[in-house]
């Protein structure tokens, strides 16, 4: 399908579909491919086109602008972020948009210019700017780590459209680019959410906040269906999922203990976290699910992770629960290590290195120990959750 499709008057979708891809970014799968979508505006005096596509495509891309634009009458080229998915053609589209300028955040600028290293027309807005097209309003609202730095929505404002960038979008490729067309496509915006946007909730929220009650005609993401009916469902759902979950000061105990040792000493640690007043929850990481993982360590005010020795290092399954740390948006940083060893004992301290490494705070020292925990080790391990139960209640 090379031709563009139209939204509205002088409003045309000009993205292109990539159903057959598995894994996006080589780093989340994709069921249903994705598509990357572009957006041409067309004023009185002026024509934008919001964001470009993947540059692989970039032939079929400049075949659609052609349908609906001649290239060279492009006044503003709209980089609401500079990842390549979306920025990828346009130093190729400069060259048939001579009298087009780039308009992006100053973070944008920046990072195109680490991308192209040619020059180019550039103009950095900031929130509440606004580009004239001639009687149509390009106004740009600054949306921050959704989810890189350099994030920004665009509103058509005399039609209330959204182009949201990033947020409320969905790999999804069908037939339809309207997500009224489609069957059910939500737990494909959900996983998108917790694959892309989970870590930076306190600014969805923000930037959530700019654009509820818009009233939207059209909601358009660069990822997936576009919604013309119930704009504001996708919307409210982001508002929801980045709500910071009420409750007390919890504490939770991750760990693994393929011999039972290291289950012994986490079974003190709680003891210890629970008798100085805090919740405390213990998770065997083997028999929890990622979702329930994730959602341990965003409703925790403190993380301890117990884990033996295995092969000089950190078992995998534990080094992927420390991965996962940088995937959520962590409620407190405050965390602390323990487990079993048999001669060499080296998990510990690399746990606390990656703690420390992504910005924990650890009160206590690790506590470690050979094979079965002596009494004395015990009353360490529950020292050591009595410390950062007691770290959380400060706060
Ligand atoms: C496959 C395997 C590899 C191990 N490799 C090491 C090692 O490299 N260094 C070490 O100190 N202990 C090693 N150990 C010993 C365990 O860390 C030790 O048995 C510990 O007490 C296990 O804790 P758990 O009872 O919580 O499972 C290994 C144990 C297993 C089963």
């Amino acid at each position: 399908m090379t031709q563009a499709i139209e939204l509205g008057k002088g409003l045309y979708w000009i993205g292109v579909k990539d159903p057959t891809l598995q894994v996006f970014d080589d780093l989340f799968p994709t069921q249903f491919g994705t598509t990357y979508n572009s957006y041409v505006v067309k004023g009185a005096t002026g024509c934008a086109i919001i964001d470009t596509v993947k540059r692989k495509r970039f032939d079929e891309f400049l075949e659609k602008l052609r349908s609906v634009q001649d290239p060279a009458e492009v006044t503003h080229i709209v980089v609401n972020h500079s990842e390549p998915d979306h920025s990828g053609s346009l130093a190729l589209l400069l060259k048939h948009c001579p009298k087009a300028t780039v308009v992006s955040s100053q973070a944008a600028r920046t990072f195109l210019g680490n991308q192209i290293h040619t020059p180019f027309a550039a103009q950095v807005v900031k929130d509440g700017d606004t580009v004239d097209l001639g009687g149509r309003t390009l106004k740009f609202l600054a949306a921050p780590f959704l989810h890189w730095p350099d994030t920004m929505f665009t509103l058509l404002e005399e039609d209330r459209v959204l182009f949201s960038c990033d947020a409320f979008g969905a790999h999804f490729s069908a037939d339809s680019i309207f997500a009224d067309e489609l069957p059910d496509f939500s737990g494909e915006a959900r996983f998108y959410f917790d694959c892309i946007m989970r870590p930076f909730k306190e600014r969805i929220t923000q930037a959530v906040a700019k654009v509820e009650g818009m009233e939207l005609t059209l909601l358009c993401p660069s990822h997936g269906p576009i919604y013309r009916k119930e704009t504001a469902e996708p919307i409210l759902n982001y508002k929801k999922w980045a709500a910071p979950k009420a409750g007390g000061k919890k504490v939770t105990v991750f760990y693994l203990s393929p011999h039972g040792n290291t289950e012994t000493m986490a079974e003190a640690v709680v003891r210890g976290a629970s008798d100085a007043g805090v919740q405390v929850t213990l998770c065997h990481i083997n028999h929890a699910s990622i979702s329930d993982i994730r959602d341990l360590m965003e409703e925790s005010d403190a993380l301890i992770f117990g884990t033996p020795t295995i092969n000089r290092d950190i078992p995998k399954p534990m080094w992927d629960v420390l991965a996962y740390l940088s995937t959520v948006t962590l409620k407190g940083t405050i965390g602390g290590a323990f487990g079993s060893y048999g001669w060499s004992g080296e998990a510990c301290k690399m746990v606390e290195e990656r703690l420390k490494g992504i910005g924990f705070k650890l009160p206590a020292p690790f506590v470690r120990t050979p094979f079965l925990p002596k009494p004395e080790v015990i009353a360490e391990c529950e020292a050591l959750g009595r410390t950062v139960a007691e770290e959380v209640l400060k706060k």
